[in-house]
């Protein structure tokens, strides 16, 4: 057995017993206030769980004017959150800000480097520079911790690091972005329009300050990045992880998903393969009807968890926004105050270079193609030629009523494929063939699925 390499934290020094952990935060926007927010109402029973008073003593942000709904003028404030950090009457730094590089790291480096402890939302900060961190952090014997940063208020850092820690996890993943979970389904049941719906989501506090890290995937490839380390008990290079977002996502996709019996999820998935090697990937995926995945709307999350000894198991609940993932953040604060710790990435070893995802081309599972063609006889052979060229086998095909306009006498019409489960390389080489056949129109839209379990 290896030795551990970390000792065990003790908590924050306090003058006594009786006084309170001291709070500094940087970054007071929906999360940050929503911390101040939930510190302030139930004060009361978060004494009683941490074993002594939160109590906020210092602020930072980026403008000292702005209007945030709640009385600041309690606390201490800082120009620069960094300057914060050095505040001897901060014993504990909440980091706020968000985005990988600039304040929030520098924050959270600096902090750890002084032995303070650091709690966290920022899934970015943590999914490329943890390895960083957490070398930093075990070294110190300082707590990091993110709870917030995975899935806003579900606490599935906590199930997989602590619940599960007994298991042998061998694939974890789900709908981690409330932002595109919103989108998606609400496209699904109004028919409006994205852009608007978007908007909305921002409106609601849910969207990162830049929307296009929900919607091309981002977020949920740093969320996940978090969880398949944690559940392989060892980091995951983020930049190995295969990404690809929800903007080429139409109506008549979402459309042929449910006459299909699917529902259309923007997923983050990560396994291990037969060989060992882990496969770390998002992407739009249809899920079939009665999946634990499949009826999880609007801005809730939702991961599944698949071990030798548990089985299969769901989490479900608010994935963004003020309320839970405040709670996230003072639950991960009153393990601060009770002195409780655990290694960063759920196993105690001698760090190591963070794992690669194997390619695209080795993922494995059933895919809908949609292909949108000029009606000419024998227009279907020439597809299914193409597929069985390469090895693909055809589970079922839809095709409805022509319904888009016509182009010399014959009409314009979508076919859907869905195929068996096949290597992503052989559906990626029909593709090339079937987009080159002269009666297809535009470019074949290619989605992956997964089945019941
Ligand atoms: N919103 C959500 O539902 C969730 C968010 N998170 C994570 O929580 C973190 C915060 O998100 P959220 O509250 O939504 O973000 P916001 O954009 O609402 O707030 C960010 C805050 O950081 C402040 N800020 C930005 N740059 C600086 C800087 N250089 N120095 C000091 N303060 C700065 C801003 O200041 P100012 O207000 O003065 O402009 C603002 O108050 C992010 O890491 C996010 O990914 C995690 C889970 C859910
Ligand atoms: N922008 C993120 C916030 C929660 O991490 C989302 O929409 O899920």
């Amino acid at each position: 057995m290896k030795e551990k390499t970390m000792p065990l934290y003790a908590p924050p020094k306090r003058s006594a017993e009786s006084s309170p952990l001291r709070l500094g935060i940087v970054g007071l926007g929906t999360v940050g206030v929503g911390v101040l927010r939930l510190l302030e109402k139930n004060a009361a029973v978060i004494a009683a769980r941490a074993g002594c008073a939160l109590k906020v003593v210092a602020v930072s942000s980026r403008d000292r004017h702005r209007n945030r709904g709640v009385d600041l003028s309690g606390y201490r404030w800082y120009e620069q959150p960094e300057a914060l950090v050095d505040d001897p009457e901060v014993d504990v730094v909440i980091e706020l800000i968000g985005g990988a590089e600039g304040a929030a790291r520098s924050v959270v480096k600096k902090a750890l480097q002084a032995v303070k402890p650091v709690v966290t939302a920022n899934k970015a900060l943590i999914a490329v520079h943890g390895v960083e961190l957490a070398d930093i952090a075990q070294k110190n014997s300082v707590p990091l911790m993110f709870e917030a940063a995975v899935a806003g208020g579900i606490p599935v850092i906590k199930a997989i690091r602590e619940g599960l820690a007994a298991d042998h996890l061998y694939w974890v993943g789900g709908i981690l972005n409330g932002t595109c979970n919103y989108i998606l389904s609400t496209m699904r049941k109004t028919g409006r329009d994205f852009a608007e719906i978007l908007k909305e989501a921002q409106a609601l506090g849910y969207a990162e300050a830049d929307p296009s890290t929900d919607i091309d995937g981002i977020d949920t490839a740093h969320k996940l990045c978090i969880l398949a380390a944690l559940s392989f008990g060892m980091p995951v290079d983020f930049s190995s992880i295969y990404i690809e977002g929800i903007r080429h996502i139409g109506a008549d996709d979402l459309h042929f998903a449910e006459k299909m019996g699917y529902r259309l999820k923007l997923l983050g998935i990560s396994c291990l393969t037969r060989n060992g090697e882990l496969e770390a990937r998002v992407h739009p995926c249809l899920v079939a009807g009665g999946h634990p995945l499949g009826y999880v709307d609007g801005v809730f999350n939702a991961i599944v968890a698949k071990g030798d000894f548990i089985g299969q198991l769901t989490l479900e609940g608010p994935g963004a926004g003020a309320g839970p993932t405040a709670t996230a953040v003072v639950a991960d604060l009153i393990d601060v105050a009770r002195g409780s710790t655990v290694p960063v990435w759920g196993a105690y070893h001698s760090g190591g270079s963070p794992i690669r995802s194997v390619s695209r081309d080795m993922f494995e599972g059933p895919y809908y193609i949609r292909v949108d063609v000029n009606d000419r006889p024998g227009v279907v052979a020439d597809i299914t030629a193409c597929l069985r060229d390469c090895g693909v086998s055809l589970k079922s095909m839809l095709q409805e009523e022509e319904r888009y306009e016509t182009e010399g006498t014959f009409k314009n019409v979508p076919l859907v494929f869905i195929t068996h489960s096949t290597l992503e390389a052989s559906v990626m080489r029909a593709i090339s063939l079937i987009s080159a056949l002269p009666q297809v129109v535009g470019q074949p839209v290619m989605i992956r699925m997964i089945g019941h379990t």
